[in-house]
């Protein structure tokens, strides 16, 4: 299902009509234990090693965080895995594939996807336009084809599916009465239920999330959490990197922490609290 967006239109509406949740659950392949692969990731800014022989997998199903102090090069380590930035060596495996070097769409096609922040262009479009631009811009162009006259009444009905699949998933993020507001009107945490809800459209395997609640008021990050965990549930896997220790420690069940580029250690929430390094690398002993 990685590449639902490039499947005609009746298969990805398909598993519009097993409901919000099941539509989510029916294609996710659990078969592959560990669907990302990090393998001695090497990225330097000018005399600066961001990521120095970062090594690690991600379980299928799990919510793995990744933390790290300031600079430690979890930002940047996202933005190699997801094809933003080229490493200077290393590799990215996705589902037993080597996804090394290749372009965000791409990998994105594979099914791993990042939220990102709403541009400011689209702060002026509503949140359904937002849906609508957000898998592949051919999407978004069917569904103002379909409004047009002249198309043929298979195509118009392939669109209104793929609609129906978009009102499914702003129903699930608890967004769809907010549908016509402009994105730029909303709150923080609308902001960011909108753009999980955009990522999932795609029909992603997997979800890197970069700082998913920063902004967030707590009742809106208890939502947006319950989403996470409802997903992960259904198969999907999440990496998230997030700069609240108490956050990563309560949901996650396996934390990776980076130090100066590298994995210093990884282990369960538990086994990460009492690691006398992971204290030390974060000099302030907070964790
Ligand atoms: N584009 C860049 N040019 C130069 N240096 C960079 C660039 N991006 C990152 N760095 C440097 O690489 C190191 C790792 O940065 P990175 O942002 O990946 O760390 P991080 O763990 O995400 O940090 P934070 O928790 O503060 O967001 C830092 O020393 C940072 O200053």
């Amino acid at each position: 299902m990685s590449d639902a967006a490039d499947q005609p239109v009746e298969d990805v509406a398909n598993k519009v009509d097993e409901g919000a949740l099941g539509a989510f659950a029916s294609g996710v392949d659990t078969s592959v234990d560990y669907p990302l692969q990090v393998e001695g990731l090497e990225k330097s800014f000018g005399g600066i090693t961001a990521v120095d022989g970062a090594t690690f997998e991600v379980e299928s199903g799990t919510l793995t965080g990744l933390i790290g102090p300031n600079g430690a090069g979890k930002s940047t380590t996202f933005n190699l895995i997801t094809g933003m930035l080229k490493p200077d060596a290393g590799t990215v495996t996705f589902n037993g594939e080597d996804i090394t070097g290749e372009e965000p769409h791409q990998i994105a096609n594979r099914g791993m996807v990042r939220t990102f922040q709403i541009a400011r262009e689209l702060s002026e479009m509503t949140v359904l336009e937002n849906m609508m631009l957000a898998p592949k811009h051919q999407r978004g162009e069917t569904l103002w084809r379909s409004v047009m006259p002249g198309v043929r009444d298979d195509v118009r009905e392939q669109e209104e599916e793929l609609l129906e699949r978009v009102w499914e998933v702003l129903d699930f993020f608890d967004i769809a009465h907010i549908a016509e507001e402009y994105a730029g009107n909303l709150s923080g945490g609308q902001r960011k239920l909108l753009e999980m809800a955009r990522a999932l459209l795609t029909d992603p395997d997997m979800l890197l999330l970069d700082e998913p609640f920063a902004g967030v008021n707590p009742t809106l990050e208890k939502k947006l959490l319950e989403h996470v965990h409802e997903l992960r549930e259904q198969g999907y896997t999440f990496l998230l990197v997030e700069h609240d220790m108490d956050l990563i420690m309560n949901n996650c069940e396996h934390v990776i922490v980076l130090h100066q580029g590298s994995v210093l250690t990884e282990g369960t929430p538990d086994e990460i609290r009492s690691n006398e390094e992971v204290i030390e690398a974060y000099l302030g002993g907070n964790v």
